[in-house]
């Protein structure tokens, strides 16, 4: 079977650290070529720009996105036009409506897309979705705090419009939620705290429901320092689930349960390899829609100015 030739377009911070690592440790695809305006990636043909791999660079027929969401929609609708497959990074436009065009485009082409919410491959999610599948729900609680100098140095775009904030890291405990819950969410109110020199949150307090009006609460923090933590805690009239490490643990009444030893990106492109074979396409747009719901509903509280 021939691997799957792979492009990358933004090759930054999470391409290095996680997307080329994980290509390149699963034989059924093949990286072949990189368009990025930084550093160029050793090993595979490098070009400036999405047009010049499409145009003058090795054949491919997938292309992983891993630019920032303000002017991706542009760049994966030039590769579904190209008739690629497409996996596109979270969150994967910089607006909703962005991401429901490119849902209609993938399928018009016949191109397999998927919107990469790597936190739901992460190891304890499948076993905690199994535990929940037959319990009754009380209540959600998700802390999600993290340091943005660590995770996001000297990136501009994410304190940009588009850019989301706090709500890029947040947007990963939400897509772990919309994954476990059973009824669609929606937003009851939210407060964004935002620097007086940024144009998007660096903390957020959200209240949540589903139509049997859960209590979901959660508080989003992208200036946390040292002590970071992404924590979903589910209580059920049978026991409670907690999730830590971002979904890498997950505990039943305080007791340790086995997870999953492939790492979130492993998954991700395994995933990814499936849906190629099987014609198919993974875009679900439910977190995406709640940060939105979040940015609609939010009331605004200006905090003091960031500095990276
Ligand atoms: N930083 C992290 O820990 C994680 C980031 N992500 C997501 O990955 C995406 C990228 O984040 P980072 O890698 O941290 O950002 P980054 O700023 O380090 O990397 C973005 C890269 O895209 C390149 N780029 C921008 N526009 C381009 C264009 N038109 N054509 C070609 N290349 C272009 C930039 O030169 C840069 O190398 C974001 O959506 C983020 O939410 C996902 C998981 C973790
Ligand atoms: O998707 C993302 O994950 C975090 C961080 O890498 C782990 O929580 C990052 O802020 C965000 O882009």
């Amino acid at each position: 079977m021939q691997p799957i030739r792979l492009g990358l377009v933004g090759y930054g911070k999470i391409a290095q650290d996680q997307h080329v690592p994980a290509i390149r440790a699963n034989p059924a695809f093949e990286l072949v070529a990189v368009a990025t305006q930084g550093q160029p990636c050793a090993g595979v043909e490098n070009l400036q720009s999405l047009g010049e791999l499409l145009e003058n660079g090795p054949h491919v027929d997938a292309i992983a996105f891993c630019t920032p969401p303000q002017g991706r929609f542009g760049l994966v609708r030039q590769a579904l036009a190209a008739g690629k497959h497409v996996l596109v990074e979270k969150p994967p436009c910089a607006t909703l409506g962005e991401a429901m065009a490119l849902v209609d485009l993938a399928r018009e082409q016949g191109a397999s897309g998927l919107y990469a919410w790597h936190s739901r491959y992460a190891p304890g999610i499948e076993a905690a979705r199994d535990w929940l599948a037959s319990r009754t729900l009380q209540s959600v609680r998700i802390d999600w705090k993290e340091d943005v100098r660590k995770w996001h140095p000297g990136q501009a775009w994410i304190w940009q419009p588009g850019g989301l904030g706090v709500f890029d890291p947040g947007i990963n405990a939400l897509s772990i939620a919309t994954h476990l819950l059973p009824l669609a969410l929606f937003v009851e109110s939210a407060e964004l705290r935002v620097p007086d020199n940024c144009q998007s949150p660096i903390a957020a307090s959200i209240k949540m429901a589903d139509a049997r009006q859960l209590d979901i609460r959660a508080e989003f923090d992208f200036d946390h320092g040292h002590d970071e933590l992404w924590s979903i805690e589910i209580r059920c009239a049978e026991g409670v689930l907690r999730l830590d490490n971002g979904g890498a643990l997950l505990s039943i009444d305080g007791v340790r349960q086995a997870v999953s030893e492939e790492g979130e990106y492993a998954a991700v492109y395994r995933h990814f390899q499936q849906l190629i074979k099987d014609k198919a396409s993974d875009m679900d747009l439910q977190p995406l829609r709640l940060v939105a719901d979040s940015f609609f509903v939010g009331s605004r509280t200006l905090v003091e100015p960031f500095y990276d």
